[in-house]
């Protein structure tokens, strides 16, 4: 987290507290302490009465502590110190100086100190108190705290870490999964799905300025013919080695991608209709003496088209469509370039 967010984040969470305690203590109001609770709240009492409560207990668990004493309680802020876990949610590690006496058990305690330790999470707009643990330090007779501040801040800090590390983790799952879904699992290429977006975003961006994008749709020629006579894996082989002389050729800037069957997707940015069609004739020209070890020889054919003005992502992709198709229907292995709606033979 960036420390500029983190002391955003503190500020924030420090004045839920805050405000949490006057509700709490200072104005000893039962329903708007409800609303600054989250769905859950964990812990919420001291000792013995420590659970989870959902609303309904919550809400009945406020009431009868205010209640039984429903005077305000004078209370001062000795230390409060905001430690978030993650973006959404922080631990308060307080120390409150009190004057008051309650009765406990049937017992009356005049409390001077109270030690809170509080998570808030941030839930629809807002941080929420979801987690309250109170205790009221006694002396030890050797005259030492039994719960001394520094031993709850080290507490605080080993549970930092771990929410972090869980977080990371979860993070990192995450994205994992997100790129797993957008990745073609035979060639490793990104997948149409992704290949669309990008060319919504890059499309978006440019207003058809001439030469600033083209676009290049590849098919490998009778790719069933490999399938049928040699097998789907064989099939599978060759994908993924076409995809990797493409790969191969490529600028760093160039965007490749598994468009679907035999078929693969190239977008060049800052590229116009000449280069881009000097592009597909290298391209095909190394397919083509690539020995894929089939037996014989293996083509692909190449529709290209570059970004004109007013053009839309399907009107571009229809133009390379119809490059491909023109290049199959001229006999396969050749290249054919759509600007518009003439076609410059290749
Ligand atoms: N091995 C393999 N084959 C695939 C895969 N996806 C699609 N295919 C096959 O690729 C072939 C593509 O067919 P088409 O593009 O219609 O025709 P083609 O045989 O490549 O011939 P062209 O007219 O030259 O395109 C079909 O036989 C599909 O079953 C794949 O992931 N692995």
């Amino acid at each position: 987290m960036e420390q500029a967010d983190r002391n955003q984040l503190n500020e924030a969470v420090n004045q839920a507290f805050l405000r949490y305690l006057d509700t709490w203590l200072r104005k000893r109001d039962a329903a708007a302490l409800h609303d600054l609770n989250g769905p859950l709240v964990h812990g919420f009492g001291t000792g013995a009465n420590e659970s989870v409560y959902d609303p309904d207990e919550a809400r009945e668990v406020i009431e009868r502590d205010i209640s039984q004493v429903p005077e305000p309680f004078e209370y001062a802020v000795r230390t409060a110190k905001v430690t978030p876990l993650c973006t959404d949610v922080a631990l308060v590690a307080a120390d409150i100086g009190i004057r008051n006496t309650i009765l406990a058990q049937g017992q009356e305690l005049a409390l001077d100190h109270l030690r809170l330790t509080l998570v808030f999470r941030y839930i629809d707009g807002a941080w929420r108190l979801e987690h309250l643990h109170g205790s009221f330090p006694a002396t030890e007779p050797d005259g030492e705290e039994a719960w001394p501040l520094q031993a709850l801040e080290d507490r605080a800090a080993v549970l930092q870490r771990k929410v972090w590390e869980r977080y990371r983790a979860q993070e990192a799952a995450r994205q994992c999964e997100e790129g797993q879904a957008s990745t073609d699992a035979l060639t490793g290429l990104p997948n149409r799905e992704r290949m669309d977006e990008l060319l919504h975003r890059e499309v978006a961006g440019l207003n058809g300025q001439s030469g600033a994008l083209a676009v290049i749709l590849i098919d490998i020629d009778h790719l069933n013919l490999v399938n049928e006579g040699l097998g789907q894996e064989a099939g599978d082989r060759v994908l993924a080695d076409v995809a990797n002389i493409l790969r191969d050729r490529i600028r760093v800037t160039d965007a490749l991608a598994r468009w679907g069957g035999g078929a693969f997707l190239l977008a060049c940015p800052m590229t116009d209709g000449l280069e881009a069609e000097y592009l597909a004739r290298a391209l095909r020209r190394a397919v083509a003496e690539t020995d894929f070890g089939l037996g014989f020889p293996l083509t692909a054919s190449f529709g290209v088209t570059a970004l004109q003005a007013g053009d839309t992502v399907p009107g571009l992709i229809r133009r390379a469509e119809r490059g491909l198709r023109q290049a199959k229907e001229a006999g396969r292995d050749t290249v054919q370039v759509v600007c518009r709606e003439e076609i410059v033979p290749g």
